[in-house]
Formats: C-alpha cells, sequence, structure tokens
C-alpha cells in the first residue's frame, strides 16, 4: 500500500467526453479518495477541467481561439470546479485546500521550497491539497502548459509515492487507439527510450492537452524522483483504490531506485530548461556511467541562450535526454569553449568559473 498519492485527473475523465464536467463521476472519484484517506493515506488531487468548466458555465461563448480567451475561460471555470471539489469531499468530512501555480511559482529555488512548506502543511493538517496550474494569469513564458508535468512537479515537491495519471484510455497503448483498432495495452514499462517515445501521440480529441506525450514526460520525471507511476482509466471500477493497493492497473512505470536529494528533485521538476547541451560519446559515458561533471571538452554543440545557473538539458547526438543540470557557464561562453580542454578556458574566455560545464552536484540524470 502507498502512503502518499497524486491524483491527476484529466479532463477527458472530469468530463467523460461530454462538453460538461460529470459531476456524479467526479463523485464517485472523491468517494474512492475518501475511502484511502479515511485509511490514513495522504491524497493530493492534480484536477484539469477549469477551462472546459469555464466553457460551460458561458453557454460556449463564441471567443477567438487567444490565450486570453482560455484565461478568461478558466478564471470562470476554476471557481465552478473548486466549489464542486469543495462540496464532494465535504460530504466526507474532508477538508481540501486550493493551490493554484506556474512554473515561475517553482523555478526559483527559494519560491520552490515555499511552495513545499505549503504543500506539507496542508497534508500535515490532513486537507487535501487541490492543484490547477493558474491558468488566469499564465501565459506561454511562465506556464507549466500541462496538468500532466504539473502533477510530476508536485508528485516530486510532496515527495509521493504514487503519481496517479487518469485519462480516457486504459492506460499507454503501442499506438493511439483513437486512430489504431489494433493498438495494445502496454502493461508495465521499464525504460522510457525513443523507441517507447514512438508509441505516444498527442491529444486527439479536442479536451485534453498534450495526449501520451506529456503523459510520458510526466512519468519520467516523477519516477526519477522516486514515485511509481500509473497511467489508467478514470472510469475504471475503483481504479484509485485498486492503483494504491498496488493491484495491476493500466501501464506501471516502478520508480527507479535512485532517490535524489532535495537540491537534484528541483533540478529535475523545478525550472524549464533554458537550453540545451548536445555531447559527444566520451561524455556520455562519463556522465552517465561515471557519474562525472559534464566538461566543456565533451560538448558537441550548445543550443538556446542561457547565462550562469540557469537549467539545461543534456542530449546524446541522436537528442536523448540524458540529464539536467545547473550551467557554470552563460550560451555565449559556452559556445567559445566547447570542445575545448580544461586549461584552454581561460585563454578562451579571460577567466574561468572552474573546469566544469555543469559540475556533478548541479546534475540530475535521466537515465535508466
Ligand atoms: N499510445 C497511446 N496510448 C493511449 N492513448 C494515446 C496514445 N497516443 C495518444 N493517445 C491519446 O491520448 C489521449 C489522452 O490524453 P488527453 O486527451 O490529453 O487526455 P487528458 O485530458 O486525460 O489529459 C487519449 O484520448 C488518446 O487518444
Ligand atoms: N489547466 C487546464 C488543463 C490543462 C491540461 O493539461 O489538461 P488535460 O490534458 O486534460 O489534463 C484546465 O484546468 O483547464
Amino acid at each position: 500500500m502507498y502512503k502518499r498519492i497524486v491524483v491527476k485527473l484529466g479532463t477527458s475523465v472530469l468530463t467523460g467526453g461530454t462538453r460538461q464536467l460529470d459531476r456524479p463521476r467526479m463523485v464517485e472519484l472523491v468517494r474512492q479518495c475518501a475511502e484511502l484517506y479515511h485509511q490514513g493515506l495522504d491524497i493530493v488531487i492534480c484536477t484539469s477541467g477549469a477551462v472546459a468548466a469555464g466553457r460551460a458555465h458561458l453557454n460556449f461563448p463564441d471567443l477567438p481561439p487567444t490565450i486570453v480567451s482560455k484565461q478568461l475561460l478558466a478564471a470562470v471555470g476554476q471557481t465552478r470546479l473548486m466549489l464542486l471539489w469543495e462540496r464532494f469531499f465535504d460530504i466526507y468530512g474532508i477538508h481540501v485546500g486550493q493551490i493554484l501555480l506556474t512554473r515561475a511559482d517553482v523555478e526559483d529555488r527559494q519560491r520552490y521550497l515555499n511552495a513545499r512548506d505549503t504543500f506539507s502543511a496542508l497534508l500535515e493538517h490532513r486537507i487535501v491539497p487541490v492543484v490547477n496550474e493558474n491558468d488566469a494569469v499564465a501565459t506561454e513564458e511562465i506556464k507549466v502548459g500541462d496538468n500532466d508535468n504539473l502533477s510530476a512537479l508536485v508528485a516530486t515537491l510532496v515527495h509521493a509515492d504514487l503519481l496517479l495519471i487518469l485519462t480516457d484510455q486504459p492506460g499507454l497503448f503501442t499506438a493511439d487507439p483513437r486512430v489504431d483498432p489494433n493498438a495494445q495495452l502496454i502493461s508495465e514499462v521499464h525504460r522510457i527510450d525513443p523507441a517507447l517515445r514512438a508509441h505516444a501521440r498527442g491529444s486527439s480529441s479536442g479536451l485534453g492537452v498534450g495526449g501520451m506525450v506529456t503523459k510520458l514526460e510526466a512519468a519520467n520525471i516523477a519516477r526519477h524522483a522516486g514515485a511509481d507511476v500509473v497511467i489508467a482509466s478514470g472510469s475504471g471500477p475503483g481504479v484509485i483504490i485498486r492503483a494504491a493497493q498496488g493491484e495491476p492497473v493500466g501501464t506501471r512505470f516502478p520508480a527507479l531506485e535512485s532517490r535524489p536529494e532535495s537540491r537534484k528533485r528541483w533540478i529535475l521538476a523545478g525550472p524549464k530548461p533554458a537550453g540545451t547541451l548536445v555531447i559527444d560519446q566520451g561524455a556520455v559515458q562519463a556522465v552517465c556511467q561515471q557519474g562525472r561533471s559534464l566538461l566543456p571538452a565533451g560538448i558537441i554543440r550548445v543550443e538556446g541562450t542561457f547565462t550562469r545557473g540557469d537549467t539545461v538539458t543534456v542530449v546524446d547526438a541522436a537528442y536523448n535526454e540524458l540529464a539536467r543540470g545547473l550551467v557554470a557557464y552563460d550560451s555565449a561562453d559556452l559556445s567559445r569553449i566547447a570542445g575545448s580542454r580544461s586549461h584552454e578556458i581561460a585563454e578562451r574566455l579571460g577567466y574561468t568559473y572552474g573546469d566544469e560545464a555543469i559540475h556533478r552536484n548541479n546534475l540530475v540524470l535521466l537515465t535508466d
């Protein structure tokens, strides 16, 4: 039995594929959460559905397809959504607390820790946090963008041992089942590699954001943070209880053994990578197999514009993501010293911040 679970409920689940929130379905989901809560489990809800709720409440207004329209719908819908969560949990004598986040709230480590404290306080007082992106004010630059990645961030923040992503399909299939009727359910995943990613497509229902692509991104972050991840159907009978008891439902991604310490968890889930470092085979070996720091000598290419201390993603020549880390040099400097030996850094730049492009203490591996 798990102790702390984050339940992510997609728009597809909360609307049941209709254009409104499906209240009986929400009540059933809350009933299951309440049963687990009263057995002593900590429950965190990551809810989508604000935009759908806003649209339904305003009777499907004819709005231009702009960011502001979405913000307007979310502003109206979020209160409707929260009202329902509050009412339904209240039936079982459970208090809820709303947390609305954007990427900007966790980009900086201090703010990330503040958010973590809020979650800790709620959970300590046995209040169920109900989390969504702060869509009403989130613009492209500051948002997480999809609630799958948001749920992985939350699972990382609260040290969840299970992230349960509920959607309108029984799990991850070998192809989008809406398109390919012969697609097969994949019940257990031990490696999230390009071959597996090739199965995942975006959302084709017009309701959700990201489809299976973002669910795999989320699964990869959460299992590196030490949580098991399950993707399953929100309409499966007793699905939350069954998943919490460790029964095989949907697609399961067991947590990886390594449990990163606090700062590395932040690097993993907090800041959005501002750039990409493409590294050569020797550096892949040194970083991934030998746990070494990344030196400029192993960098083939620098992409994006970033400053010293920003998070970047580290990829191999085929663009498989290997790690994330905080850079010791900005993008202009790194471009100048990429491929250089350590003693050449000062010669090229006229100064040095050390031999490492990313010190291993600032590096989190994303390989298995
Ligand atoms: N390989 C796949 N296996 C299962 N579903 C997939 C796959 N590729 C794409 N999808 C699509 O992902 C959708 C679920 O994601 P999404 O629409 O974003 O829902 P949610 O609102 O639950 O996040 C499914 O309806 C399905 O059509
Ligand atoms: N934050 C948005 C949902 C964004 C999102 O990722 O949706 P989904 O793919 O249905 O989980 C909302 O509340 O409408």
